[in-house]
């Protein structure tokens, strides 16, 4: 597990189940999963618990497995489950994980960090991998350069970013899970892949509604080669 143990609460506490003694049954929702896949130390655990608690993790360890957040937010009076599977990054923490993965996704993120290429050019690798596993190559894919904030260590220019995103007919982000004020920026990568999901039919349907339920704005931020 990426994320400490004393952070697991507050995921918790954000998905975990609601319902009032005599309350009617609530409506069930759509749920929607999205893997996050890329190389060991690039910030998958760290984008998805931004997205899914609001923060940067105090502290993170090397995924083994994977780990799964999730979070309920409501596009266009629809209410639908947003389910992040952070995947491990080291391989030998993979292996026998890989077939679990990519069943039943709907859409996937790949993640490089931008101070490290060796990240970027193992981007091949991972987009194969996919290939070879999922049963479906026309699912949303997207494409996240994260650690924009450690500006003078970047290492792969957005120009050479943007051609390969465009090479795979993928949008590209540029952002950073650790910088507060690039925080609706990893709000609008996964509020543009919900948009984009919205329109299809899902496998899976969820529990009933969360009472703590996350309501955020309907419209993501265009997409934009870099926000930083
Ligand atoms: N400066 C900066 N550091 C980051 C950012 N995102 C993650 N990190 C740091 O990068 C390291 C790796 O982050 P993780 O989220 O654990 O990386 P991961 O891709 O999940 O790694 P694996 O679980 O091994 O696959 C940690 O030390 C984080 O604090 C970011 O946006 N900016």
């Amino acid at each position: 597990m990426a994320a400490a143990d004393v952070e697991s609460s507050l995921e918790l506490s954000l998905t975990g189940s609601g319902a009032l003694p005599g309350a009617l049954p609530p409506a069930r929702s759509r749920i929607f999963k999205i893997i996050v896949i890329g190389d060991s130390n690039v910030g998958k655990t760290c984008l998805t618990y931004r997205f899914c608690a609001g923060r940067f993790p105090q502290r993170t360890e090397a995924t083994i497995g994977v780990d799964f957040r999730e979070r309920a937010v409501t596009i266009d009076g629809e209410r639908i489950k947003i389910q992040l599977w952070d995947t491990a990054g080291q391989e030998r923490f993979r292996k026998s994980m890989v077939q679990h993965y990519y069943r039943n996704v709907h859409a996937v993120v790949f993640v490089y960090d931008m101070t490290n290429i060796a990240s970027f050019h193992s981007l091949p690798s991972w987009i194969e991998e996919c290939k070879q596993h999922l049963l479906a190559n026309d699912i949303p894919r997207i494409l996240v350069g994260n650690k924009c904030d450690l500006r003078s260590a970047i290492q792969v220019p957005t120009d050479l970013a943007q051609k390969f995103a465009d090479t795979h007919s993928m949008p590209l982000f540029e952002t950073s899970a650790k910088n507060p004020n690039d925080n609706d920026h990893v709000e609008a990568i996964f509020m543009t892949l919900a948009h984009k999901l919205k329109s299809h039919k899902p496998l899976m349907l969820s529990q009933p509604p969360d009472h703590d339920e996350i309501h955020i704005k309907p419209e993501p931020k265009p997409i934009t080669p870099c926000w930083c």
